[in-house]
C-alpha cells in the first residue's frame, strides 16, 4: 500500500498535552482512541482482543487507523469518526511542501478513510468536518497544519464526549429506579469518545442515585455485548449480566425486562435507524411485550440527507466472522467447511417502534420526520 506523504515526519512542536488521559469513566479510565502529545501518534484500545487482552497500539500512519477501523480494533459509530478524524492528522504531519499538494495528499487520506465502513454516518460527517479544516489551513506552514487539524480533531472528540453526557442525562430521565435495562451491542465509552451513548444512559441513571441492572445481550457473531458492555460495565461498577441473542423474547415474555436502550449508526430523516444487526428483532419483541424501546445516539449520528431506513447502506463483512469465533488472539472454526454464512452488520428499526431518541440537542419522542427535525440545528 503507497503510504501518504512518504518522507520523514515534520519536527514535531511539543504541544505541552499532557499524556491523553481520556475522560474518567467514573472510576475506570480507557478510552477507544486519543491522540497523543505532539500530534504524530494515535493510541488505540485494540476491541477485539477484549476481555481477555487489554492491548493498546500506537499508530504513526493514517493507514494503520484506517486499517483498524476496518478491521474493528476501534469500533462504534462516533469512535470511528474520531480515530478517522485523528487520522488526517497524522497524515498532515507527512507532507510538506504546496498548497495543492497538501490539499491532494489529504484528499487521498480521506478517501482511504471514508472507505473503511459504510453504515456510520459518524465517520462521514467526521471527516466532511476535518476537510473544512484542511481547506481553511491549506496555505499556512506544515506544522501550523498539524496544529490546527489536531486542535479540530480533539474538538471533535471532546464534543462527542459532552454529547453523551448531554444525551445520557435526558434518557436517564426515562429509566425507572429498580429497573432492568437491555442493551444490545456495545454503545458504551469504548463505542464513542467517552462515556457513552446508550450506556451514557445507563451511567447517568446510576450517576443519578437509581439502582439499575443491565442485561446485555451478546450480540453474535462478534459478541460486542458479552465482551465489551459486560467488561465496561463490570469495570465502572454497574451491575451487569449476559444473555443470549436467542434469550431475549422468553425474558421479556416472563416479565424480567423493563425497558431497551440502544445505540445508532446512523438515523434517517423520517426515524428509522441503524444499528448492530439483531436490534430490529429486539424493536419488534418489545413492541410485542410493551416494553419502551429508546435510542441515544449524538446528532454526528442523523443523516437527514437519508430520506428513510430503505436508502441506509448496510454494511456486508466477512463470512467468517460467523463460520469462526475469535477468543483473545486464537479463533475456533464453528461451520462445517464448505457452508456458506451471511454476515450483514447491521439492520433498521422503522422509527414507528421507537420510543424516544435521545441526542445532545434533545429528546424526540414520540420519533418521527416532525419531532426529529425540530432538533436540526438552524441553517446558517
Ligand atoms: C455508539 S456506537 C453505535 C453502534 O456502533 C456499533 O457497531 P460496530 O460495533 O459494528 O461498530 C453498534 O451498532 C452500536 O450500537
Amino acid at each position: 500500500m503507497s503510504s501518504i506523504g512518504g518522507g520523514t515526519p515534520i519536527p514535531t512542536l511539543k504541544t505541552g498535552r499532557a499524556h491523553p488521559h481520556p475522560e474518567p469513566l467514573s472510576g475506570s479510565l480507557f478510552s477507544a482512541a486519543e491522540l497523543m502529545p505532539g500530534d504524530r501518534h494515535v493510541v488505540m484500545l485494540d476491541q477485539r482482543l477484549l476481555p481477555r487482552i487489554e492491548r493498546y497500539e500506537i499508530f504513526s500512519r493514517v493507514e494503520q487507523v484506517a486499517d483498524a477501523i476496518s478491521t474493528m480494533k476501534v469500533r462504534g459509530a462516533p469512535a470511528i469518526g474520531i480515530a478517522a478524524a485523528y487520522g488526517l492528522v497524522l497524515a498532515a504531519g507527512f507532507i510538506e511542501g504546496s498548497r495543492e499538494r497538501f490539499l491532494e495528499s489529504m484528499q487521498t487520506a480521506d478517501k482511504l478513510l471514508r472507505r473503511t465502513r459504510p453504515t456510520a454516518v459518524n465517520l462521514a460527517w467526521a471527516l466532511d468536518r476535518m476537510a473544512r479544516t484542511v481547506a481553511r489551513i491549506a496555505g499556512e506552514a506544515p506544522i501550523q497544519r498539524v496544529l490546527a487539524l489536531g486542535a479540530e480533531a480533539r474538538a471533535i472528540h471532546s464534543e462527542d464526549v459532552a454529547a453523551c453526557r448531554a444525551m445520557g442525562a435526558l434518557g436517564a430521565a426515562n429509566v425507572r429506579d429498580g429497573a432492568t435495562v437491555l442493551t444490545h451491542c456495545n454503545a458504551g465509552a469504548l463505542a464513542t469518545g467517552g462515556y457513552g451513548t446508550a450506556l451514557g444512559v445507563i451511567r447517568a441513571a446510576r450517576d443519578a442515585g437509581k439502582k439499575i441492572r443491565v442485561l446485555s445481550a451478546e450480540t453474535r457473531p462478534l459478541l460486542q455485548g458479552a465482551r465489551l458492555t459486560a467488561w465496561e460495565l463490570h469495570k465502572d461498577g454497574i451491575q451487569v449480566e449476559t444473555i443470549t441473542d436467542s434469550m431475549v423474547a422468553s425474558f421479556m415474555a416472563r416479565g424480567l425486562i423493563d425497558q431497551v436502550i440502544v445505540g445508532a449508526d446512523r438515523v434517517a430523516r423520517n426515524g428509522d435507524v441503524a444499528n448492530k444487526i439483531g436490534t430490529y428483532g429486539v424493536a419488534c419483541l418489545a413492541q410485542l411485550h410493551g416494553i419502551p424501546f429508546d435510542v441515544a445516539a449524538p446528532w454526528s449520528t442523523v443523516d437527514l440527507a437519508c430520506p428513510s431506513g430503505a436508502d441506509i447502506p448496510i454494511e456486508q463483512r466477512g463470512e467468517r466472522e460467523v463460520s469462526h469465533v475469535s477468543i483473545g488472539e486464537s479463533e475456533v472454526q464453528i461451520m462445517p467447511d464448505g457452508v456458506r454464512a451471511h454476515n450483514p452488520s447491521f439492520d433498521v428499526t422503522p422509527f414507528r417502534l421507537i420510543r424516544a431518541l435521545y441526542t445532545e440537542r434533545g429528546t424526540a419522542s414520540p420519533l418521527t420526520a416532525e419531532t426529529l427535525a425540530r432538533l436540526a440545528p438552524s441553517l446558517p
